[in-house]
Formats: structure tokens, sequence, C-alpha cells
């Protein structure tokens, strides 16, 4: 793995000794690398933004989203891909530009929308017929005008896990392209005064290795495209073609370039657009994982060790599904070492446990280890996505402190939640006490 450095033992990540950032911020710490942010971001520049016209990248939020995180998407120059209110306000109090902002979500409720509505979103995409008349309605209260993408059903099948994957038809994302709603939703965002229909949207799927379902869904939406432009003669001017791009956890994954992606998707629009006599559309991408997955590690000290005789040993963390729970949600695999003891000889197989109270709380099986001792640090490997946007407070655990590390530099952009912070909101009846 490219962001493993050693040095006296200890493992080095963004520059910085982790067993100096965990005697420094304790454990369990989310780490991640403002560099491999930078060098993805500049590797969708340098193969996507300045290869092809028109196009643009908005960086899923989804994956991992705090302040710090949008002041380095909004440098990178990348836009923003939000799909929740709590997205939208993060964006918002951090002053990202809101016309660089996607507004994603298959159920938005009224008071996100006026949200987005209010402060000029740049797209809200929509995910269904009967959201286009409310949008239009609130535009009009706020006298203003939402642009706006369908995001579509491409009914497209992709190789991931199937909580992952969105494309297929029985998809609760999008509009179906079966009977007659897309037709609907396009004559309804036509007809609305306060809404300009911009174009079209797809995400396949996360965690993809393979651009098959991405061409498939291009031969559909782009057959869409046409059909809208000889019924209604509506030009699609903008289409985006999701995120989804897979990255490296563990051996088996074989992850490949973005080039492998971009440039069979956009060699498929610009044949199918010429194919068919449509004008070429502005594309964007929306990957998430790809940008901040392997920028992320986390660390934890290691805590009793369990030796069943002839079965198995659980070593314990002090982490575990609260702060990933990706292992318990889809059998997710991490790579992971002993970071104070990076270069001695692996000769045990261990179980990695987390500390809730839950059988399924296991972070890692058989992982293959030095000799550990209570007290050493893991470092679990590419955690940067989908970890601490999903970590929760189970077992009433305080969610970790994230710490931005650059050359040797580390400060933290998220503190720890301390016990109080678990009780802020928690009230008791008067009548109870
Ligand atoms: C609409 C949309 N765009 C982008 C993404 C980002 O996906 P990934 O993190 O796999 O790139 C997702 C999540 O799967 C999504 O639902
Ligand atoms: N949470 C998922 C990705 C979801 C993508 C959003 N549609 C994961 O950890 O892999």
């Amino acid at each position: 793995m490219e962001n493993i450095r050693i040095k006296d033992g200890h493992f080095i990540f963004g520059g910085c000794d982790v067993v100096e950032l965990v005697r420094r911020y304790g454990t369990p710490l989310y780490v991640i690398s403002e560099e491999v942010i930078k060098r993805k971001c500049s590797e969708i520049r340098e193969k996507f933004l300045c290869k092809y016209k028109n196009t643009r990248a908005a960086y899923a939020s989804k994956a991992f989203l705090n302040p710090a995180m949008c002041k380095i998407i909004e440098r990178e120059g990348l836009d923003l891909d939000v799909v929740s209110g709590g997205e939208l306000y993060t964006a918002i109090r951090a002053e990202f530009p809101m016309e660089k902002v996607f507004f994603h979500g298959n159920n938005k409720t009224i008071d996100e929308l006026k949200m987005a509505i209010k402060n000029d979103v740049g797209r809200i995409v929509v995910d269904n017929l009967y959201e286009i008349e409310l949008i239009d309605k609130i535009s009009k209260e706020y006298g203003k005008k939402a642009r706006l993408l369908y995001r579509i059903t491409p009914g497209v099948e992709s190789k991931t896990h199937r909580y992952i994957s969105t494309g297929q038809v029985d998809s609760k994302f999008g509009i179906p392209l079966a009977g007659n709603i897309i037709f609907e939703a396009v004559e309804k965002g036509i007809k609305c005064e306060n809404v300009n229909l911009l174009g079209f949207h797809f995400h396949v799927g996360s965690q993809l290795f393979d651009n098959r379902s991405y061409l498939n869904a291009v031969d559909v939406v782009t057959r869409l495209m046409k059909d809208v432009k000889e019924r209604y003669g509506f030009i699609t001017k903008e289409l985006n073609t999701g995120g989804g791009y897979g990255i490296y956890y563990f051996k088996g994954d074989k992850p490949k370039p973005i080039d492998y992606f971009i440039d069979a998707i956009m060699d498929k629009i610009y044949k199918r657009c010429s194919e068919f006599g449509l004008e070429i559309p502005t594309v964007v991408i929306e990957p998430g994982r790809w940008i901040i997955g392997e920028a992320g590690i986390t660390l934890y000290t290691i805590g009793f060790i369990k030796e069943i005789p002839g079965v198995r040993t659980y070593v314990s963390i002090d982490g575990g599904m609260t702060d990933n729970p990706r292992p318990a949600l889809y059998g997710a695999k991490y790579e992971a070492l002993i970071a104070n003891k990076v270069d001695s000889e692996k000769n045990k197989l261990v179980t990695i446990a987390g500390k809730c109270c839950e059988s399924g709380d296991i972070l890692i099986w058989n992982l293959r280890v030095p000799k550990v001792a209570s007290g050493d640090i893991l470092a679990v490997l590419n955690t940067g996505a989908y970890n601490y946007s999903m970590a929760n407070n189970y077992n009433k655990t305080p969610r970790p402190a994230v710490v931005l590390v650059n050359e040797g530099k580390s400060e933290i952009i998220v503190e720890r939640e301390t016990y109080d912070d678990l009780l802020m909101r928690c009230r008791v009846p008067e009548y109870l006490k």
C-alpha cells in the first residue's frame, strides 16, 4: 500500500508517527491524510476535468463530511454532492459555494427542500414524480427557479454488495423507466414555471471494479435523451453519471484506475450522442469513496486478549462497530497492522473484537500479527469512507475524534465526543425525578 511508511518500527502516516498521534489525541482515532485527498482530486482534474470539455466533478460527501472537508474540496475545485438536510447544512455553514452543490435524496422533506431552494442550491436531483410539483411550489414561494436533474433507475445490474447496488429495476432510488412515468415527469418539468429541468442522473452502485454497468446505463439514458428530444424537443444539457469507483480494502479487491471508468463513459456518451444526433451534455461524475477511502486510517488501543485454546485468540480493541459498522453491515474486510511493531515478524493469527455487546462486533477475522500485548496500537487501513460518516453511539459509546494530518503536522478537525455530549439532549420528566 503506497501510503505506508515505517520508521523505528512505527507506522508513519501523513508524515506523522501514529504512536505519537495516539499519545496526543487518544484512541479510537480517525486519521485523515490531506495529501491523499489532494492527490485524488488532482487526478480527477487531470484525467477528467482538464481532459474533457464541459465536465464537473462532485465529491459525494456522504462518504465523509465536516466543515474542514468542505474547505478542502472547495480549494481543490470540486463540486459537492449532499444527500440530506444535515449534509446541506454542513456545506452552508462551511460557506461552500451553493451553486456547486448537488442535492440528492429519495425522500427529501419539505423543510430540506426549502433549505435547498432558499439557499440557491446548484442542482436538485429529483428522485420521484411527486417531488417536482413540490419543488415548483416552494420555488414560487421564494421567488426562485430551481435547477433540476432527474435521477433515473437505469435498470442495470452491478457486481457489488446488494445493499450498495442501486441501478437495478427493483430499487428505491430514481424514477423508473417502465411505463410512462419518466415522460410524465419530463412533461411536468417542462411545464412547471418555477423549475428549470437540465437533464438526467444515474448512479449504478458503489465499490465497483467493472465499468459495464456504467456503459449499460449510458446506453439507457442516451436512448431516453433521444426520446425526449423527439417527443418534446427537450435538449439534455447535463448528464450526471454518479459515483461508485471501487478502492482496495482486502486481498482479492482489484480496483481499476479512474480513467478506466471515465474514458469508457465519455467514449460511450460521445458515440451514442453522435449516433442519435444529440448535443453533448455537460458530464458530471460523483465519486465519494474513491476520493476519501484511502485517505483514512483508524487507530485503536488493544485491550484484553483472550485465548481459547485450540479455537481462537480474540484481541479486543477500544472501538468496533460504533466507529466502523461496515464489517457488521456488509461483511466488509480490512487490512490492519500493529502500528508500534510494524517491523516485527507476523507469527500469530488473531481475531480483532470490538467492544460492543454484540457477537457480530468483529472488526477483522483472522488477522496475522506479531506477538501483541495490551496497550499496543492497531491501525486499520483505508477507513476514510463510510466510517466516520456511519459512526454511531450504540452502547452509549462516544464517537472518536478526527485528526487531519499533512507533512508531519496534525490538527483536530472533529473533537472526540464526551459522555456529556451523549446526554446533552436527554430530558427527565419532572414526575420521574
Ligand atoms: C447518488 C450517489 N452519488 C454518489 C455516490 C457515491 O458513491 P461512492 O462513494 O461509491 O463513489 C452515491 C453512493 O453510493 C450515491 O448514492
Ligand atoms: N455505506 C456504503 C456505501 C453507500 C453508498 C451510498 N449509496 C459503504 O460503506 O460501502
